[in-house]
């Protein structure tokens, strides 16, 4: 993939293109990418707006496929010289079982590295995500860590179980040769909570406070900070490390990166008003309203609620014992080792992320302004 003046000539493939993370990357490809040839976007469900990208220079090949099917997986990956590997079942709420999720995120990796090895393509860029390291179930604080910080990673939920297995088999699989004798090379990016357009969640605590007359209730206390980081950012980052795998192969290759950018450290809650208050939300005391033991016990109700229920309806909602503790556990990072392997540099600053993100959220339907 040496630098020439000559006709583009790279095939990328991006699994889960249609997705939150996904679309930005495909978009950030298809504008800072001036070697791309053919993106190929592969997805369970295809998005209506990829007819609009078909109509560039580039060639938009759209793949409506399932991870879980090494065929599927392997046809599409033939050929392509980059996958970016972003597809995930991204459940921390209970809306799968955990059996999905593990064959989603763990066996649609694994074929993913086999259909690299079978095919001969030999660059791998997976999505991880800060699960794979914390918060632990023990409430541990990671406090402004890097990825040497040591830190006592347990799982127990299938969300992180299955994104930590497949960050090794993706780790493990660098330096197998791939079809044609090559190594393949591969990385992990570890995103904190992304935000930005196109985020379900912000989405749903947007709806949430226009249902309760614009206002949400405090439930974490404001010392406890969460990393978050601009979607566009996160997109940035995989195509900037896509970019260099072949040319710092060596030093790049079975590495993890966090991802990161200047987005300040505070609470998921106050982070969310940075938007949902330019939107006409308010955020309703300045401490918590319930006590902590209180939450707890509606976590539990909730993941009773949904046992009991299971049969008959879906319950999912958003507070289970689960998104409480990470909530409620500090876990935010501070590094630069993607500034120092590959060059990254945040391309949106805080100030532009936020404008991006309120200016989403307003557009959405029924804004409170
Ligand atoms: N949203 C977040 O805050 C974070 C997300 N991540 C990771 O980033 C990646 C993308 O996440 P999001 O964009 O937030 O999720 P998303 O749910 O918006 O996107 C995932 C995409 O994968 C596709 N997909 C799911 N199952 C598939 C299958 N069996 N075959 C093919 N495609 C399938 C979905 O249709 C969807 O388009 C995931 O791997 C997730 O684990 C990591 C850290 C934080
Ligand atoms: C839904 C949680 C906030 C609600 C808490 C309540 C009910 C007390 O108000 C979200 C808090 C933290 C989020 C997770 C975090 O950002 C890390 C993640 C990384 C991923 O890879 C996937 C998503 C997530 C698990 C994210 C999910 C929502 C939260 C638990």
């Amino acid at each position: 993939m040496a630098e020439s003046a000559q006709a583009p000539e790279l095939v990328y493939l991006v699994t889960g293109g249609c997705g939150f993370l996904g679309e930005h990357v495909v978009r950030m490809l298809l504008e800072r990418e001036p070697r791309l040839r053919e993106l190929r976007i592969f997805d369970l469900h295809l998005s209506p707006w990829l007819e609009e990208l078909k109509t560039g220079t580039v060639q938009v090949t759209a793949i409506q496929g399932d991870v879980t099917q090494a065929q599927e997986v392997k046809a599409a990956v033939a050929g392509a010289h980059v996958v970016i590997h972003t597809a995930g079942l991204v459940d921390v709420f209970g809306r799968a079982s955990p059996e999905t999720i593990h064959k989603v995120n763990v066996w649609g990796t694994k074929n993913v590295i086999e259909a690299c090895v079978q095919t001969g393509t030999q660059f791998l860029v997976y999505t991880s995500s800060m699960e794979v390291v914390g918060p632990n179930i023990k409430g541990h604080p990671f406090y402004r860590g890097n990825e040497d910080t040591p830190y006592e990673a347990v799982h127990k939920h299938p969300y992180p179980c299955s994104k930590a297995l497949a960050e090794r088999l993706v780790l493990e699989a660098n330096g197998k040769k791939v079809r044609g004798g090559l190594p393949l090379v591969t990385c992990a990016l570890r995103p904190t909570g992304i935000y930005g357009e196109g985020h379900q969640i912000m989405r749903d605590f947007y709806r949430q406070g226009l249902r309760l007359g614009g206002r949400l209730f405090r439930a974490i206390p404001a010392s406890v900070e969460h990393g978050r980081v601009y979607v566009g950012n996160v997109a940035w980052m995989h195509v900037l490390v896509a970019r260099e795998l072949e040319q710092r192969a060596a030093l790049l290759g079975g590495q993890v990166y966090f991802c990161y950018d200047k987005s300040p450290y505070k609470s998921y809650e106050d982070f969310n008003m940075e938007f949902l208050g330019p939107c006409g939300l308010r955020l309703v005391g300045t401490r918590p309203l319930l006590p902590y033991w209180l939450l707890v016990l509606l976590a539990a109700l909730n993941a009773l609620l949904q046992w009991l229920l299971r049969p008959l309806l879906l319950y999912a909602p958003l507070l289970n014992p689960y998104t409480l503790a990470v909530a409620n556990t500090t876990f935010t990072v501070s590094t630069n080792k993607a500034q120092r392997h590959f060059g990254y540099e945040p391309l949106f600053s805080w100030e532009e992320s936020r404008t991006r993100t309120i200016l989403w959220v307003q557009a959405m339907e029924g804004s409170a302004q």
